[in-house]
C-alpha cells in the first residue's frame, strides 16, 4: 500500500486523491450519458498526484485512459504506483479499450475502487482482471479505519453513478422533481411571470439542468410559459443536446415554440407518465429532470415516480427553503453545489438547505 495511510483523511494521499477524482467527475455529471461519470487519479510511490482525469463524453476517452495520456504527456508514466478511480476500471471493449489492460500496461501496483461496476455481464470483472495480473485492489469502503471519510468517499462515487446504476439494473431514468412555491403554497407564477424564485436558487435550477440529460414536462406548462428549458444562469456543457420529453395528448402546442424546442432539444412525446422513466433509459438518458405544473407533478407522485424531489419555497415572511425529499440511500442531488456540498466540501450534514 506504500506510506499512503496517513493519521487523518485531510492528509491521507487517497483520501485526496478519492475527493480530486470526484470533484473532477462532477465537472462532467450531465455530459457523459449513456457513460457515467467517473473519475481517476494517479499517484507516485509517495502518494504524490501525478494527474487527475475524468471521463468527459460517450465515445470519448475514459477517466483512466485520459489520466494516462496525461502521465505519458509528462513523461511519468514510469512514475505510476497507484491509480484511484471512482468506479472500477472497465474490463471490456467498448467504443474505447478495456481500462483494466491500459493500466496494466504501466508498473501500477495498487488500485483503489471508488464503487464497483453496477454491469457485471458487460463491462464488470475490472477488479478480477486487475487481481489475475497481480495487481492489489483495495475498495475504499472497506478502510474506514485508516481514511476516515472513506464512507464519505464510498457514498459520493456511488451517488456519482447513481442513475447508471438505475439503468442498468432497472432500464429506467433516474427522475428529479424540481418544484417551485411560493408563499401561499402555489406553483403557479404571477401574471407575466415564469419564475418567482431567487436568483440564487435558478441558479441551482440551471445547475439540475446542466446536470441531467432529459427535461420531463407537461402540455399545460408549455402552454402557459411558452419555457426555453436552456441552461442560462450557470455555464452549459458545449454542444449538449438533452432530450425534452412532453407528457399529455393534446398536440395542438405553438407551432413555432415546437420549432424552437427542436433546435436544442430532441423531443419525445409521452401519453402515459408511467412509461416515462423506460422510455427516457431507452433513449439513453440516465438523469432526467421534471420541470412540469400541478397536474402532472400530482401524477408521478401518485405513481411514485420519482426519486428524489427537490422543493423550493418562498417563505411568507421572506428568503427561501430548499429541500430535498430522497427514496434512495445515495443520490445524485447530493454532488450538486448548493443541495449537497460545494466542490471545497466543506462537512456534509442534512440535505436540507435553507436560505433564509
Ligand atoms: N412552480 C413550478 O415549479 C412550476 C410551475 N409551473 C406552472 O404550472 C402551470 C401549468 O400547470 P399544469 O396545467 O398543471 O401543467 P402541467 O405541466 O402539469 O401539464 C398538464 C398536462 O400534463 C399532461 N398529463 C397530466 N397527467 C398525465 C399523465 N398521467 N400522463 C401523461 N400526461 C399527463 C396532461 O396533458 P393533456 O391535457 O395534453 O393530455 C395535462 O393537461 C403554469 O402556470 C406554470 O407556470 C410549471 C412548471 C414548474
Ligand atoms: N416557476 C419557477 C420555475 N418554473 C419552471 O421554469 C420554466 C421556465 O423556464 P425558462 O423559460 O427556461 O426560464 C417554467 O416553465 C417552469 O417549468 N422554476 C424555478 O426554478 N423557479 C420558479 O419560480
Amino acid at each position: 500500500m506504500g506510506n499512503f495511510m496517513a493519521e487523518s483523511s485531510h492528509d491521507s494521499p487517497v483520501g485526496k486523491a478519492f475527493r480530486a477524482a470526484i470533484d473532477e467527475a462532477c465537472r462532467f455529471v450531465g455530459a457523459t450519458a449513456p457513460n457515467p461519470s467517473v473519475g481517476c487519479a494517479l499517484l507516485d510511490e509517495s502518494g504524490h498526484i501525478l494527474a487527475v482525469a475524468a471521463h468527459h463524453r460517450a465515445g470519448q476517452l475514459h477517466a483512466e485512459a485520459l489520466a494516462l495520456r496525461q502521465c505519458s504527456g509528462r513523461g511519468l508514466t514510469h512514475r505510476i504506483h497507484s491509480a484511484v478511480v471512482t468506479l472500477e476500471p472497465c474490463n471490456h471493449t467498448g467504443r474505447t479499450p478495456p481500462c483494466t489492460e491500459a493500466l496494466l500496461a504501466t508498473p501500477v501496483k495498487s488500485v483503489w475502487i471508488g464503487c464497483a461496476d453496477p454491469d457485471p455481464n458487460v463491462a464488470g470483472g475490472g477488479a478480477e482482471r486487475l487481481k489475475a495480473a497481480g495487481r492489489d485492489v483495495f475498495r475504499i469502503s472497506e478502510f474506514a479505519d485508516v481514511v476516515p471519510d472513506a464512507q464519505r468517499i464510498a457514498k459520493d462515487c456511488r451517488a456519482l453513478i447513481a442513475p447508471f446504476r438505475m439503468r442498468c439494473r432497472e432500464g429506467k431514468a433516474w427522475i428529479t422533481v424540481k418544484q417551485a412555491v411560493d408563499g401561499r403554497g402555489s406553483m403557479i407564477p404571477p401574471v407575466g411571470q415564469k419564475t418567482f424564485t431567487s436568483v440564487a436558487s435558478l441558479e441551482l435550477a440551471h445547475r439540475l439542468r446542466r446536470g441531467t440529460d432529459a427535461i420531463i414536462t407537461g402540455t399545460g406548462t408549455i402552454r402557459a410559459d411558452l419555457p426555453g428549458f436552456d441552461v442560462r444562469h450557470v455555464e452549459d456543457h458545449p454542444a449538449r443536446r438533452r432530450l425534452l420529453m412532453i407528457c399529455g395528448r393534446s398536440g395542438d402546442l405553438p407551432e413555432s415554440w415546437l420549432e424552437k424546442a427542436a433546435l436544442r432539444f430532441d423531443v419525445m412525446w409521452c401519453a402515459s407518465v408511467e412509461e416515462a422513466p423506460r422510455l427516457l433509459a431507452e433513449k439513453g438518458a440516465l438523469w432526467a429532470l421534471v420541470e412540469a405544473g400541478p397536474s402532472l407533478v400530482r401524477a408521478m407522485d401518485e405513481r411514485e415516480l420519482w426519486d428524489d424531489w427537490l422543493r423550493i419555497e418562498v417563505l411568507p415572511e421572506g428568503g427561501e427553503r430548499v429541500s430535498v425529499r430522497e427514496r434512495h440511500a445515495v443520490s445524485p442531488l447530493s454532488l450538486i453545489p448548493g443541495i449537497g456540498h460545494e466542490p471545497a466540501r466543506p462537512a456534509l450534514s442534512s440535505h436540507l438547505v435553507e436560505r433564509v
